[in-house]
């Protein structure tokens, strides 16, 4: 075994703690029937779900969901795509890499603040093409397009992820009515943001098995930057949450056919800071290979973020400056692709002190 290539090298105050894993049940697990079941227009029968989201978002940020609607056959076949795809040649999966000027296709090489994740992943745009800024300089108006990358293997890997897709669009907007209504407001308050244009995508991802568990993560530290993510992951489980109750990291416990979900940045500042984005990384395991497959939901680049008028007033003024997401979006992308001299965009950015 040779010596671990020090990109990887987590800081040591950000390395895994693998002797005290605290491996809890306490993500709040949802079930959705009440939805999935009826129609989300008869907002009385909800009442207790609306609730127990708006606690979930609250103290956690994170819950998971069953019940939720999406077939397993969609969420197995899917899973079974990208174990094939990820199980080729590197010579092949570089055959649909991912270039700066269209980040969908195949990477291995993402950086987490700057330190190199123990990963390889696919990405996948929701819309192709998906139109975004050139750039993330505010004076410039060019807008271009992503457009996807279909690798020849495995066979029908397009129409899986496409199907897969609309599931994942279909419950983010339940989930989304659900948080809205949790915040008190329409239910359909934020539909309007990705009903046209949105920029979401989905990513598959692979975790080799890693000699150095102790000292590399599979996602670095992080927050989400979007609305929402669902996230499915397999039985081998290294998702960590930073428990918002005590800062500690904590294991979300797999559980079959459920959900992880996540409020992303996008709602944090919506919310004028009612529900926060939490941190979460990914550890490695030295034996066993992990795949997950989160599907991000961001809303069209021309997307004014903002917190909405109808959750603040004079005493509770808005605590951040409104922020395109587009360039938001293209700025985050730009600095994965490489290490950086500096840290990345993030939303404390528009923190109004
Ligand atoms: O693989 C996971 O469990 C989570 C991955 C993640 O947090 C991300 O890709 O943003
Ligand atoms: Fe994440």
């Amino acid at each position: 075994m040779g010596e671990v290539d020090p990109a990887f090298i987590q800081d040591p105050q950000h390395r895994p703690n693998l002797s005290t894993i605290i491996q809890v049940e306490g993500i709040p697990i949802i079930d959705l029937s009440p939805i999935t079941n009826h129609k989300l227009s008869d907002p009385s029968s909800i009442k207790g779900l609306v609730k127990e989201i708006g606690s979930a978002c609250k103290e956690w940020g994170f819950f998971q969901v069953t019940n939720h609607g999406v077939p397993l056959s969609l969420r197995q076949n899917i899973e079974k795509a990208s174990r094939k795809f990820f199980a080729q040649s590197l010579e092949e999966k570089k055959k649909v890499s991912r270039a700066e000027t269209s980040p969908s296709g195949y990477y291995d090489t993402e950086h987490t603040k700057n330190v190199r994740d123990w990963k390889e992943v696919f990405d996948f745009q929701a819309e192709d093409p998906t139109l975004v800024p050139v750039t993330y300089d505010e004076h410039d108006d060019r807008v271009t397009h992503w457009t996807n990358q279909s690798p020849q293997y495995p066979p029908n890997f397009r129409d899986i992820i496409q199907e897969y897709l609309q599931e994942m669009e279909k419950l983010s907007y339940k989930l989304l009515e659900l948080i809205a209504l949790s915040l008190g407001l329409e239910a359909k308050r934020f539909e309007e943001f990705f009903i046209k244009d949105q920029t979401s995508y989905i990513r598959l991802n692979h975790y080799p098995p890693c000699p150095y568990p102790h000292l590399a993560l599979g996602v670095g530290r992080h927050k989400d930057p979007g609305a929402l993510t669902i996230l499915a992951q397999d039985e081998v489980g290294g998702l960590e949450v930073k428990r918002k109750a005590d800062q500690e990291w904590v294991r979300v416990k797999p559980t079959p056919d459920a959900y992880i979900i996540n409020v992303g940045d996008i709602i944090q500042v919506w919310s004028n800071d009612l529900y926060e984005s939490v941190e979460h990384r990914v550890m490695v395991n030295s034996e066993k290979e992990r795949f997950s497959i989160p599907f991000f939901f961001f809303p069209a680049h021309y997307t004014e973020v903002k917190p909405l008028e109808e959750l603040t007033n004079e005493e509770n003024p808005s605590k951040y400056r409104p922020y395109n997401w587009g360039k938001f979006l293209v700025h985050r992308k730009s600095s994965n692709f490489k290490k950086q001299s500096e840290e990345n965009i993030q939303i404390y950015h528009y923190k109004i002190a």
